[in-house]
């Protein structure tokens, strides 16, 4: 019997998760799955590593309680995989405030800490923190671990961690936090793998998926990224705005009616390439557009995602590496090779045929910028420390 750990990646459009067994060489994939709540009958499926389907069901469209799902999630994996012993539930938790640096087990207590930061992650906080509860109501007793997508930009510094308002609110925790830190953790991992003589350079990675953000590394470390107190700084996202004039805000509140629960939906739900295509928040669906307005929310999408990784480049003084990552990066070869068009003065040629197949390397021989694609792994950075924090259970020893 070896032991296991079932982890769920909450983010703003899907729930990913993925079972692991805990080997002591290191986290191995089971099965995964995903909740795809886009179609008018959100779907559950689950497949094999090998990219089998061992489990699909489809869910009432009235049903809007992710509990069954969990259930569902449970029952199966108590079916399947019943040899195993599941040990704990690890958990993506986008916010972790100024405390959590690193992976926690989830006590009442840091529940509620997490739960009060859902004012700076609405979108996302509720939809990490629901499962919690849900998994303690119908499996007592069980691990949960909470691992955060912010814990990565705690070796930020100053300035980059720092907004110029006065200072009194930087006690009360009004500081740039940023975001996606699981995934430029994995990312940075392979990297260091795949051209260990990068680590110490400078290097961009580009999480480009529903939420997107940018984070500059030196030495593997996070030294500057693009979100900021919430996941709403930065790039234009699907649905959110990214950077934008304060005096926008102010503007809508005093002058248009707007309170400030209209203005948030608008700047999470109603804006990105979804506000200014006025069609999607789907990069698919608007590169398939032949829309002018599709297409204009696509190049502001590319000018932006350009001038930021410069603003990253600014922060490191330089750019030796670019890397892609996220559904976007992984999959939109025409949005990396608009950005790389945009950034060719910073010396980024990237080879057509190379971007066409996604190669792992697709920088051209001429460019001063090694470019990258690299399909990021949220779950198993998660795996990883949920077989560290285990280890330090003395009540869960990880079988060898
Ligand atoms: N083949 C593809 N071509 C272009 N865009 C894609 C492709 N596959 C996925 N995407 C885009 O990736 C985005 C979702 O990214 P993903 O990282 O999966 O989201 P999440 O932030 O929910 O984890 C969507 O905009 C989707 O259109
Ligand atoms: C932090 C964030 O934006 O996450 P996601 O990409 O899952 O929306
Ligand atoms: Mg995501």
């Amino acid at each position: 019997m070896s032991d296991t750990v079932l982890v769920l990646n909450s983010g703003s459009s899907s729930i990913k998760f993925g079972l692991f067994e805990l080997p002591a060489s290191g986290p191995d994939l089971l099965c995964n799955g995903l909740l795809d709540e886009h179609e008018a009958a959100p779907r559950l499926v689950v497949k094999s590593p090998a990219g089998e389907t061992m489990f699909e069901a489809r869910k009432d469209s009235s049903d809007t309680d992710s509990g069954h799902l969990f259930a569902e999630v449970l029952a199966f994996i108590d079916e399947r995989f019943g040899e195993h012993r599941l040990r704990a539930i690890g958990h993506r938790i986008v916010h972790g405030g100024p405390d959590y640096s690193g992976p926690v087990e989830l006590t009442d207590d840091v529940y509620a800490k997490l739960a009060a930061l859902t004012p700076l992650a609405p979108l996302h906080q509720p939809r990490c923190l629901e499962p919690v509860r849900t998994i303690q109501a119908i499996r007592r007793g069980l691990t949960q671990i909470a691992c955060f997508d912010t814990a990565f930009h705690h070796s930020m510094a100053q300035p980059a961690s720092r907004f110029a308002i006065p200072r009194r609110y930087e006690k009360r925790g009004v500081r740039r936090y940023g975001f996606h830190g699981l995934s430029f953790e994995y990312v940075a991992g392979r990297l260091a793998a795949i051209a260990p003589q990068l680590v110490a350079k400078r290097t961009v990675i580009a999480h480009l998926g529903n939420g997107a953000s940018l984070c500059a590394l030196r030495d593997g470390r996070s030294v500057d990224t693009t979100m900021g107190l919430t996941p709403l700084d930065g790039l234009v996202m699907g649905t959110r705005c990214g950077a934008i004039d304060p005096g926008v805000l102010l503007y809508l509140q005093q002058h248009q009616n707007m309170s400030s629960e209209d203005i948030q939906h608008l700047l999470y739900n109603e804006s990105g390439l979804r506000g200014v295509s006025g069609i999607s928040a789907d990069m698919r669906t608007l590169l398939a557009s032949s829309e002018a307005a599709a297409r204009e929310a696509v190049d502001l999408f590319v000018f932006r995602a350009a001038q930021e990784i410069a603003m990253m480049a600014t922060t490191l003084e330089g750019l030796d590496c670019l890397v892609f990552t996220g559904g976007i990066g992984e999959h939109a070869k025409e949005i990396r090779s608009a950005i790389g068009e945009r950034l060719r003065w910073l010396g980024v040629s990237i080879d057509a045929a190379a971007n066409d197949a996604a190669r792992e390397r697709i920088s051209g021989g001429d460019s001063a910028v090694e470019v990258f694609v690299i399909p990021t792994n949220e779950e198993l950075t998660i795996a990883r420390h949920c077989a560290a924090v285990l280890q330090t259970i003395e009540s869960y020893p990880i079988s060898p």
